[in-house]
């Protein structure tokens, strides 16, 4: 193995068969002859009876597991886990929890795990929430959390912490970690919250400081790239299928009945394009990947009007993201922010109701019944489900290990089912979107029949600018061992 290069943020080793280690950083990094201390969790009756605990320090997790049989090893990543030695005495950690962004369902569980974890593995008594965001490090009082105060916070939507968008100032925040003599510091958030996770992590490295930064992805959206998918998706569209089921009866019950669903997704259509394939009863599905068009041959007005000729009635699903270009030609509104300088979008939705109707309120011979829902803020504040809990639970207590082993400047998540570290530049370095020349979109315009709403050449123009599925016959570029280029070609929807 070679360490070949590396900064601040990750470490890359280099081993035999093409194999690459994107590593995290870790205190030893930068702070020499730090004393170690055996992992309380030998001793503790649950877990020391179960072989190999502990995770082995080379085990690593490739990020793709398709691989062609002359294909380089790829990358990989460290794999999570309880580690022989931690870099704490129990009684020193003093430990905090933030949560920043949009809500997500799961956040309450991944809080309660946190501290369950801390206290019950690690004997760990010391745990502050920090109250609404970022700007809650320097504007307002902490939150004292036990096991006892989260006990049953999982069933309860939202997060006890509270959230916002906004305020993040690193120097304040950096301040307050080192004022009230903080040295774990768990961050839960989406793209923009670990974009703000690294940057703290670098000032906490500047000052020398041994206090781990560790993130933890929430995305209702599933558009942070690299892991399986986030906490929170499956509870999202397991509730979507609610709104699209009361869309399609309102849709069966009048004559040319059209339900309209908006669905989460500002760049990723993920909530979409899964609650379609899961309900059957969606006769289209709009996503922000997908161009389309309304007016003439193929476009979606006479989509609509041939579905109702055929059935009597059609359920369509939106994703908010979808179509804003087309949006944004009608409008005045464009390039307002939100406190985090996200673009704030347009209900299309509404946008698309309208259009619908205008464009069958022209016709004398079709008189229609259109229904819109908008379920965002339910979906989006409901507990989450059996399995998301699950899910929470393993990435809390990834999370505790990866702090209590030294480890910091890194990202918890699944990848390939099996629970990683990666470090922050490659889960903010780009979004995760469906790529609509893939395999799962493929399968959902099959199963709704709906067109591609592409003419050829949007199709060669998305072909060449989304990433490839990399292993499509033939396609798959030889490995060759000296080279030390590597290319990623994540593949967004796994097929
Ligand atoms: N590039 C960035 N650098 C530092 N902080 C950021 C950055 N982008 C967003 N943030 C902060 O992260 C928090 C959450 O960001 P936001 O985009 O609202 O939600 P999410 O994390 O869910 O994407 C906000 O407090 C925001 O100020
Ligand atoms: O109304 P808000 O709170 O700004 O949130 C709306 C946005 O939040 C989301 O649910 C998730 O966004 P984030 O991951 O950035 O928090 C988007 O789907 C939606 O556009
Ligand atoms: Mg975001």
């Amino acid at each position: 193995m070679t360490m070949s290069s590396g900064d601040i943020h990750m470490k890359i080793v280099h081993g035999d068969g093409g194999y690459i280690l994107q590593d995290i950083p870790h205190f030893s990094d930068y702070i020499p002859s730090l004393p170690t201390y055996p992992n309380p969790l030998r001793s503790n009756p649950a877990y020391s009876v179960v072989k190999q605990y502990f995770v082995d320090v080379d085990d690593t997790v490739p990020q793709k597991v398709v691989v062609h049989k002359d294909g380089p090893r790829g990358v990989h990543f460290r794999r999570a886990g309880p580690r022989q030695k931690v870099y704490f005495k129990s009684d020193d950690v003093h430990a905090c929890i933030v949560t920043c962004g949009g809500l997500c369902p799961g956040l309450n569980t991944v809080i309660r795990e946190i501290v369950c974890s801390l206290s019950y593995m690690y004997g760990v008594n010391k745990v502050l929430g920090i109250d609404g965001g970022y700007r809650g490090f320097y504007s307002k009082n902490t939150i004292t959390l036990t096991p006892k105060v989260v006990n049953d916070i999982h069933k309860r939507g939202g997060t006890i912490l509270g959230t916002s968008r906004g305020g993040h100032d690193t120097a304040k925040i950096v301040d307050s970690i080192q004022d009230r003599g903080i040295n774990q510091v768990i961050i839960i958030g989406g793209d923009g919250t670990q974009r703000g996770a690294s940057v703290i992590y670098e000032e906490i490295r500047r000052r020398g400081l041994k206090v781990a930064i560790a993130g933890i992805p929430k995305t209702i959206d599933n558009d942070i790239p690299v892991i399986d998918r986030s906490f929170g998706f499956d509870t999202a569209v397991e509730e979507a299928q609610r709104a699209i089921n009361a869309a399609h009866v309102e849709a069966e019950s009048a004559e040319n009945g059209i339900g309209v669903v908006k669905l989460m997704g500002r760049y990723s259509g993920f909530i979409a394009m899964y609650a379609t394939l899961a309900s059957r009863d969606v006769d289209c599905c709009l996503i922000p990947e997908s161009p389309f068009y309304l007016e003439g041959k193929g476009g979606l007005l006479e989509f609509i009007e041939k579905r109702l000729k055929e059935n009597g009635h059609m359920v369509l699903v939106i994703a908010e993201g979808a179509g804003q270009d087309l949006l944004t030609e009608s409008t005045q509104h464009m390039n307002q922010k939100d406190a985090s300088g996200n673009k704030l979008l347009q209900d299309v939705g509404l946008w698309i109701s309208h259009r619908i109707k205008d464009h069958f309120g022209r016709k004398n011979n079709m008189v229609i019944n259109l229904k819109y829902i908008d379920p965002t803020y339910m979906i989006r504040a409901i507990p989450s489900i059996a399995s998301d809990n699950v899910y929470c639970t393993l990435l809390a207590q990834s999370a505790v290990h990866g702090t209590m082993a030294g480890y910091t400047g890194f990202t918890v998540g699944l990848v390939n089912g099996r629970q990683t570290y990666i470090p922050f530049n490659r889960i903010t370095e780009r979004q995760n979107q469906v790529v609509i020349t893939d395999r799962m979109w493929a399968r959902l315009l099959s199963s709704t029949n709906q067109p591609s709403f592409m003419n050829p050449r949007d199709a060669k123009v998305a072909k060449k600018t989304e990433p490839s599925t990399q292993l499509l016959d033939g396609n798959t570029p030889k490995y060759e061992p000296k080279s030390e280029n590597h290319t990623d070609n994540h593949i967004a929807t796994k097929s």
